[in-house]
Parts: C-alpha cells; structure tokens; sequence
C-alpha cells in the first residue's frame, strides 16, 4: 500500500497540455494563482472546517455495502467499504467497469441511499437527513463537476457560475469570485452563454459554480470525459490547483489514468471492494494497476480458483479498513455522537418546488434504476459461489450500453514487487494470489 507522503503538491499551471507532468515536474507554485488584487489568496472554508485535531474528513464511509436488486438479480455493488478523503486532498476513484465506482460516488454524495453502514460529509451522517436536508446540504457543502458540464443554456458564464448562490439567496463574495474566475481563466468570457463557448470553457465554467460556495468537497464524475486532451489538460490542471492553491477537497471518478495522475492518490475498486491505492501517481504507475484490475474482472484466475469473499482487500496504512487510524469511523455513533445536520441550520426558506434548493438537480448521472435481468453466470466451478451476473436492459451510460456483472476479483500484486495487498500467509485465506499470466508474481515472499 502506498502511505501518503503528507507532502503538499502544487499546481500544474504551465503544463503541456494533454501530457501532464510526472511527479518530478509537480512543483508548488505558492500564491501562483488565485491571488486577488492585494495579493493574497482568500480562505479556503472547506478545508478548515471543523478544523483541529479531532477534524473529521471530508467524506468518508464506514462499513459501506450496497446491494442492488434481491432473489437471483442480488447484485452486491459495494462491500463494506471503509475510507477516509481527506480535506484538502484529490483523490480518484478507478476501477474496471462494475466495480463500483459510481456507486460509491453516489452514496457520498447522498444521491443513493446505502444498504448497510455509514457515510459521512464531514460530521453529517447522511443517514440521519430528511431528503429536503439532503438537497440543501449537497446545495451548500457539496459541489458536482458533470461529464456533461451541465450547464443552464440561456444563462450566462458569470451567472452559471452564480447559480449556487442565487439559489441559496446568498450574495457573492467578491474577492472569493474574482479568485475563482481568475483560476478558471475565464473573465473575458463572462458575458458568454455555453453556446459560445467550447466544451473546455463549458467545462471550466462548471468548475467555477462548483467552487463558488467553496463546498467541503466537490464530486467529479469523468469531468475530463468530453474533452479533448488540451482541454482536458487545463480543466485537470484547474482542478489540482484548486486543491493546492485554494485548499480544496476533491474526489473524481475516471476512467482515464492520464486524468488520475493529477490526483494526489489513486484508489481502485475491483468488485465492489476497495482493492488498492497508489499516493502521488504517475500515468504508467496508474495504466499498469488497471491492467492487472482489468484481467482480474475478466473472470478467473489463472490457476482456475476464485477470489475468496472472505479477504476484506482493506488496507492497512491506517486510512483504509477497521484497523487503522480512522478506527473510530468505524463506529460513527462513538465518534460523532448525535451529530445528524441540524434541522435549525437550515430555516425553512420559501420553496418552489423541490428542485429549487438544488442547483443540481436534474443534472446527477443516471440515477441507476434500469430493469436488470439476470444471465447465467459464467462456469466458475463448485466455489462459484452462484451469483448470477446481472445485466442492465435498455440503459445506457457513458454513450455505451451499460454491462456489468460479477466480476471475481482477486487481489492485485503490486508492479515491481513491492508487498502485496494481502499476506499470502494469512490464515483467514486471504492470500489468493493472481496473476494475469499465471506465473507468482514478483515481490512474493
Ligand atoms: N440499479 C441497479 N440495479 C442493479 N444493479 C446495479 C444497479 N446499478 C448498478 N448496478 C450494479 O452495481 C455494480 C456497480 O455499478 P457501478 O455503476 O457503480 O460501477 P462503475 O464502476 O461505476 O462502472 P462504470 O465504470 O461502467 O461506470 C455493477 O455490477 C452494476 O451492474
């Protein structure tokens, strides 16, 4: 597992596009950006709430399971996930197809309930939330970045930028605005409408109204999706200097490793489990993880066993799983005693129908609730384990038709030999070992 290093990266201003630099070329550029007129860069909120020692994380799960469908359509999307993100952190979230990404995205962001376990937006068990407190709290302390950008056609940059903040009758704060349309690069553009501007000044716009309230945490889900690889680049290098420069919390979901090197750690679902993490990734460090996820999710193993459900896959640095240093989210209730958002936070304010606290709403991904049918699961043998494969009818995500099933994951050695994920002596069974050409992989003791 790779610790964090605690070391703070900086932005990447001055990056060529579409290549982003390797970990050497990171350089923090202090103050670089998103200075105002006087120089300094305004607070960052989100990053010092609830600030000191006993701060909680910006998100994090506790025991997170999801389980789509019942009887022979069963499909367990996430299991027992325990993590931590960090405040002020980019983390990406990768995985092959199914494994659980957007599920767990979903359920952060309170867009999904969960079947078991918590999640927690700083303090918030989300759990605890009327739906009317979930949508002002995703209005004020969550920002979203779409694939889509998902921007309002008719209005323009600076009032899309706005959005959140008309919406909560809140006044801009001028010099946090100037700092985040500086940082976007977008002030000559303000007056525009989407219609005039290109998908990667779309998107920027995007990034700015999900700045704006300065949110605890911004969800990304494949902002870099739609983009060409220079404007990609800028959005991406937008993003890590929002964290470096501005304090930001940011989690995105990808798919591509180029994107995930700007993040300050990478973590990998394989079948609903958290599988692996890499701190401070490169591009190649990331394509290689995702090679072996890939082979693994194709099936078997190559010695013909399965993946024992039995191994957690959490690591053990003390972020991930039970046993480290985030104990105690493990056990919310001890941790945060009584700490449900309060109703009084938020007084009842006119409303307008439900959409009107959320700046969002009617742009979320795809709520996932297509007809599912199941198809035969592949011939694992007598260990299979009987789960059948599911498969989505009539859905499409990501411009594709959507298809995912079971996937028997096993754990993932570490390129280059480091220690694996799981000790191969664990007596618990813990230890299966893959490889995608059969042979032991190297670094196994
Ligand atoms: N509404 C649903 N009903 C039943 N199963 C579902 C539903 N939504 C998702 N799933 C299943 O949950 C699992 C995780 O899906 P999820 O969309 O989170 O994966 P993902 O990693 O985001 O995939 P992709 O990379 O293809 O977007 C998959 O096996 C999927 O088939």
């Amino acid at each position: 597992m790779a610790r964090r290093t605690g070391s703070s990266r900086g932005g990447k201003r001055g990056a060529v596009a579409g290549s982003p630099p390797g970990r050497e070329d990171r350089g923090s550029r202090p103050g670089e950006y998103g200075a105002g007129r006087d120089g300094r860069v305004p607070e960052h909120p989100g990053g010092r709430r609830e600030d000191g020692p006993d701060a909680a994380p910006a998100a994090r799960a506790a025991r997170l399971t999801k389980v789509y469908g019942s009887g022979d359509t069963t499909v367990t999307a996430l299991r027992e996930i325990d993590l931590a993100f960090p405040r002020g952190r980019f983390t990406a979230i990768m995985g092959p197809s199914g494994s659980g990404k957007s599920t767990l995205m979903h359920c952060l962001a309170g867009l999904d309930t969960v079947t078991r376990g918590r999640v927690f937006i700083g303090n918030v068990d989300l759990s605890r939330l009327s739906d009317k407190q979930l949508t002002r709290l995703r209005r004020d302390r969550i920002g979203f970045i779409f694939q889509q950008f998902n921007l309002l056609p008719t209005l323009t940059a600076a009032e899309n930028i706005t959005l959140p903040l008309s919406i909560a009758g809140r006044s801009p704060d001028r010099a946090w605005m100037r700092t985040v349309i500086d940082a976007v690069g977008l002030a000559p553009r303000l007056k525009h409408r989407p219609s005039e501007l290109s998908g990667g000044q779309q998107q920027r716009v995007a990034c700015a109204r999900a700045l704006v309230t300065r949110p605890e945490i911004i969800f990304a889900d494949e902002p870099t999706g739609n983009l060409d690889s220079r404007s990609g680049a800028e959005v991406l290098s937008f993003l890590r200097d929002s964290v470096s420069e501005l304090g930001q919390t940011i989690v995105m979901v990808t798919h591509d490793a180029t994107a995930a090197s700007y993040s300050d750690e990478v973590i990998f679902l394989a079948d609903g489990r958290l599988v692996d993490a890499i701190a401070n990734p490169t591009a190649e460090e990331v394509l290689d993880r995702m090679k072996h996820l890939d082979a693994a999710a194709g099936g078997l193993a190559a010695d013909g066993e399965i993946a024992d459900d039995r191994d957690d896959h959490n690591d053990t640095d003390g972020r991930y799983g039970p046993a480290g240093d985030y104990d105690d989210y493990a056990y919310p209730d001890q941790a945060y005693p009584d700490q449900a958002y309060p109703d009084q936070a938020y007084p009842d304010q006119p409303t307008y129908g439900r959409d009107e606290h959320d700046p969002y709403q009617g742009h979320y991904p795809e709520r996932r609730t297509g007809q599912f049918e199941a198809i035969p699961a592949p011939d694992l043998g007598p260990d299979a384990g009987g789960q059948p494969a599911s498969r989505r009818v009539g859905g499409t995500r990501h411009g594709e038709e959507y298809y995912s099933g079971r996937s028997h994951h096993r754990p993932v050695p570490r390129p280059g030999g480091g220690p694996p994920l799981t000790d191969p002596g664990r007596v618990d069974g813990g230890g299966d070992s893959y490889h995608p050409d059969g042979t032991e992989p190297a670094g196994w003791a």
